[in-house]
């Protein structure tokens, strides 16, 4: 594939990948379960119908193409909807989890000059303080709620017929979040050609879906590997979406693979890690699966054995974030080396670059990088020209991870060059976790690192200063603190680890040397 395979019509809405599966009256979009054994499923005309539903509603109520809006909406096919109905309406969608608190949702609607709020009942509460920086039109879904306009009860009202709206590709898309090593998240821009460019890196050479699959990608609405898998690539390539809304647990997981004779899997190494685990693993049947593939954080050698071992399948590896795509994987047919990542993807140029900006030799270590030209490359961080100029060196957008590659083109991973933590998946700022610890008054100060871990590739570990007159002994005081943490920002964020000190190391000038700590934790033994 060539990089011009890669850029879109002039004018183009993703949503019309989606479209043209829907005249097809028996092509199943999704299948969905939750933890009760409740099951629904759409068809992708089913599907589409409501779309159309939905965007009119939008409409209605004043929204037109440009406009913003959050959408925090769980692991439901009314995720699907919202989010294709408001791209169809040529809106900009910032996916949200369910999990972000008010800080983070006040910010996201500040920052990213949120004209509307989609949400689905439980989640309105977090709503309940946030400022309006100016009229927010708010839906709910699964319920009603005082001030906010019943998206299901409009919809069966609505017609289902909407007219795509015209966008080009270099139009708005998404507008998503992600942390930062400093500061507030930063807003990555995506344009409705990016998502061509990422449909056609990941979804017919990577994740392998072919006419008829059963696609589990497991992560959640809200994370942009939700747009990468379940919602662009899965629904962009016609397959039928596994959705199940309920509490990762590997049993059930492979329970899951096994009832609904999955045939393409897309899960972080955390889920394979804790499926390899299973004692009885011989007495799952995974029959008719013929891809499995990881992404999220680096990929262990023992989670491929374990899978060739007991189905059969080699687990392939893909690296990529949220400002890009699938930059390096392993595709269907290529050789895997175990602890690699891959290579560099057809049409996108990814290299291993040096300080200077220049292409690294063979086994020398340097910055992931992504030349400009790429179509799949973010346009910018929304109001934010200083930290996107700061990612560029020279022609490259610079990852932040670290690899050396060998003769082969083969890359390896070497670590982060920044203290970002990436655990089981998630990418987490070590400053929003400081920032919600201090808050507690119990804590002097405190700086938070990266911890290696077994299962979860790392975890975010606090070293905390206490008051003079706390207690480091008292044994509910790591489970405050943690408890803390999770209500002030995000739970997943929340220190794992929490290590007493009486002071915190630091440079002449009075600045803590997380990278003192990070080491230390390096060498330390890796935590079961
Ligand atoms: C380009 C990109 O890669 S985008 C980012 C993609 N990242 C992902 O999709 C993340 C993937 N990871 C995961 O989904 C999970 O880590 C899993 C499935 C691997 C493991 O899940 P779990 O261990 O059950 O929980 P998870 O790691 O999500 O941690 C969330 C924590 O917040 C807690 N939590 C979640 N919601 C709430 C809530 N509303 N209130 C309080 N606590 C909560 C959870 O209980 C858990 O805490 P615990 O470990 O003390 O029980």
């Amino acid at each position: 594939m060539k990089r011009e395979d890669l850029i879109a019509p002039e004018q183009y809405n993703l949503v019309s990948e989606m479209e043209r599966f829907a005249t097809e009256p028996q092509r199943i979009a999704l299948k969905w379960e939750n933890d009760l054994g409740e099951t629904k499923q759409a068809t992708y005309e089913q599907l589409m119908k409501q779309v159309n539903q939905a965007a009119n509603v939008f409409t209605q109520n004043g929204l037109t193409k440009g406009d913003v809006v959050l959408v925090i909406v769980p692991r439901l096919i009314e995720a699907y909807v919202v989010y294709l109905a408001a791209l169809k309406a040529g809106m900009v969608v910032i996916p949200s989890s369910e999990m972000l608190r008010e800080k983070d949702l006040q910010y996201r609607v500040s920052h990213g000059d949120v004209k509307a709020i989609i949400s689905y009942y439980p989640y309105v509460d977090q709503f309940e303080q946030i400022t309006e920086t100016q009229p927010l039109v708010k839906f709910t879904l699964g319920a009603k709620e005082d001030g906010w306009i019943h998206l299901d009860a409009e919809m069966e009202k609505a017609s289902d017929e909407f007219a795509i709206a015209e966008t080009l590709r270099d139009d708005m898309a998404f507008l998503s979040y992600t942390s930062g090593t400093t500061g507030n998240p930063k807003g990555v821009v995506h344009t409705h050609g990016w998502a061509f460019a990422h449909l056609k890196t990941a979804a017919s050479k990577w994740l392998c879906i072919e006419d008829g699959d059963t696609v589990w990608a497991t992560a959640g609405p809200g994370w942009q590997k939700w747009i990468w898998s379940p919602f662009l690539s899965v629904l962009g390539s016609g397959g039928t979406g596994l959705v199940y809304n309920g509490k990762f647990e590997p049993k059930k997981y492979l329970s899951l693979l096994q009832k609904y004779d999955v045939n393409v899997l897309c899960c972080t190494p955390t889920e394979y890690r804790l499926m390899a685990k299973v004692d009885n693993l011989a007495d799952y049947q995974l029959r008719n699966l013929h891809s499995a593939v990881s992404a999220g954080e680096p990929l262990n050698r023992e989670v491929i054995d374990t899978f060739r071992k007991y189905f059969g399948i080699d687990v392939r590896d893909g690296y990529g974030q949220t400002e890009n795509t699938l930059l390096v994987g392993v595709t269907k047919g290529m050789e895997l080396k175990p602890g690699s990542m891959g290579k560099p993807t057809p049409g996108n140029r990814v290299e291993i670059i040096n300080d200077e900006g220049q292409v690294c030799a063979v086994g020398e270590v340097g910055d992931i990088a992504v030349h400009v030209e790429t179509p799949a490359l973010f346009k910018k961080y929304y109001k934010d020209p200083e930290r996107t100029a700061m990612q560029f060196r020279g022609d490259y957008y610079v990852t932040g991870d670290r690899a050396k590659m060998d003769e082969e083109g083969y890359f390896w991973f070497e670590g982060r060059s920044d203290d970002i933590i990436i655990s089981s998946g998630y990418t987490i700022g070590p400053f929003e976790v400081e920032d919600a610890l201090v808050k507690h008054p119990f804590v002097k100060e405190c700086a938070v690192v990266a911890s290696p871990d077994e299962i979860r590739g790392f975890i975010v570990k606090a070293f905390v200063v206490l008051q003079d007159d706390v207690n480091p002994a008292d044994p509910e005081l790591t489970k405050t603190l943690q408890e803390h943490v999770k209500t002030l920002t995000a739970p997943y964020k929340y220190p794992r680890k929490i290590e007493y000190l009486t002071e915190l190391p630091k440079t002449t000038s009075g600045k803590i040397r997380r990278i003192e700590l990070r080491q230390k934790e390096m060498e330390s033994p890796k935590q079961v």
